[in-house]
């Protein structure tokens, strides 16, 4: 069974397709959709391996002109030079302003084809087509397209839409587990912003989403993606409550980018360590009760998702470096950074007003713990 979440953002609405099965039907799905036949696939050497032999037949049986690039797989992907090859690809396939290019991959895929078609020939359509966990119950849905630079993530992209989103969830059965726990992080962020009954459910159920259970993984991709679409109709280029959904990332981002992007820690598993400081934070500003973080920590675990920092390779981690990221963090507005702090489960909120001294004495206390284990 497929269901379909509109994201409802006037003309530029679109449908998330969830279910099982949809990769053999994408070419008809799509064809209705498309200004004409052509489609350039952009996908990564992985999924090259597993799913894009069932992807083109599909595109084959609806009669689509399928042309294509593989790129090598990882978070080091999204970045400038790839962006260059990526666009020259296109250009040589011939792309016009109606091909659309189709994201067939995680968020790396899916952002960095995003940003590419946002500025090829000055923009031409897109579709996800998400294969990772986390890029079904997050990346491919919203518009924030995007590659990081030395200066810090995400840092250089646009908002650019998708024409549709195919999620389809038998393809979660070849995700390495490592992978399939680093979305899941994602996962809990729905149930932390503004759902506890949400979080009640992970509590019950998040081992089976993250063991691949089928029916487990299906129900937190739909309540995910319907809570994204909410938001992000709502307030489409973050100028207030989207930014909910940067819970944990401001710490993320930084640890993303101290550890050499992807090669410490995956962006699930930095956001995981990210909405423990953020919950730390909250409870040290006398915000959230103790019980509320502690509850926190222990169900992360207990999926065997990171709750510290891990020791850094070649180095120690420093606050100063940190609080250096935190600076260029795009939440950024009179040089002060606005948090996502939370209340309690289920009760995230935005605020500019973070003690110095406060934030400090949290990532002293985080980097004294470095590689402790926590519960
Ligand atoms: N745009 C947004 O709103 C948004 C939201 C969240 C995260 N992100 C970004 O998404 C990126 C992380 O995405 P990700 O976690 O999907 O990582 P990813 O794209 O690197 O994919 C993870 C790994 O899984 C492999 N893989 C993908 N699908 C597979 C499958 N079905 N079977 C087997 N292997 C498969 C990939 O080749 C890769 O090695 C980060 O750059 C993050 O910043 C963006
Ligand atoms: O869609 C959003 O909005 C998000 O913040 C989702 C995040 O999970 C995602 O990692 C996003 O890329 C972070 O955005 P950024 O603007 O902080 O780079
Ligand atoms: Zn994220």
């Amino acid at each position: 069974m497929t269901s379909a979440i509109t994201v409802a953002l006037g003309e530029r609405s679109y449908d998330i397709h969830v279910g099982s099965g949809l990769l053999s039907r994408a070419g008809h799905i799509l064809r209705p959709l498309l200004a004409a036949p052509k489609v350039f696939v952009v996908t990564d050497e992985n999924i090259e391996g597993l799913h894009l032999e069932a992807l083109k037949e599909s595109l084959d049986d609806a009669g689509l002109d399928n042309h294509g690039v593989v790129l090598p797989a990882g978070e080091q992907t999204k970045s400038f030079p790839h962006l260059e090859s990526l666009l020259d690809a296109m250009l040589e396939a011939r792309c016009e302003r109606g091909t659309t290019i189709i994201a067939f991959g995680g968020g790396v895929i899916g952002d960095l084809t995003g940003f590419a078609a946002s500025v090829l020939l000055r923009g031409v359509p897109f579709v996800q087509i998400p294969t990772t966990l986390l890029s079904q119950v997050d990346s491919s849905v919203g518009g924030k397209t995007g590659i990081n630079t030395r200066q810090g993530k995400n840092l250089v992209g646009s908002f650019y839409q998708p024409r549709a989103v195919l999620a389809d969830i038998d393809v979660l059965s070849t995700l390495p587990p490592r992978e399939l726990k680093a979305g899941y992080a994602e996962v809990v962020k729905y149930g932390l912003i503004d759902d506890p009954a949400f979080f009640d459910w992970l509590e019950t159920r998040g081992v089976a989403v993250v063991a691949a259970d089928a029916q487990a993984g299906r129900q937190a991709v739909l309540t995910s993606c319907r809570a994204k679409a909410r938001i992000v109709a709502a307030d489409e280029r973050e100028s207030g409550q989207r930014a909910l959904l940067n819970l944990g990332h401001t710490f993320a981002h930084a640890l993303e980018a101290e550890g050499g992007y992807g090669e410490l820690l995956l962006h699930g598993e930095a956001v995981s360590i990210g909405m423990v400081l953020a919950f730390d934070l909250s409870v040290a500003m006398g915000l959230c009760p103790a019980a509320d973080r502690d509850r926190l920590v222990r169900h992360l675990h207990t999926v065997g998702l990171p709750v510290c920092l891990p020791p850094l390779p070649g180095g120690e981690w420093s606050v100063e470096r940190l609080l250096a990221h935190f600076g260029k963090d795009k939440k950024v507005k009179d040089g002060r950074v606005t948090f996502v702090l939370a209340r309690g489960i289920g009760q995230a909120f935005l605020s500019p007003d973070v003690p110095a001294a406060t934030l400090k004495n949290v990532l002293d206390a985080a980097i004294g713990r470095a590689g402790v284990a926590r519960s």
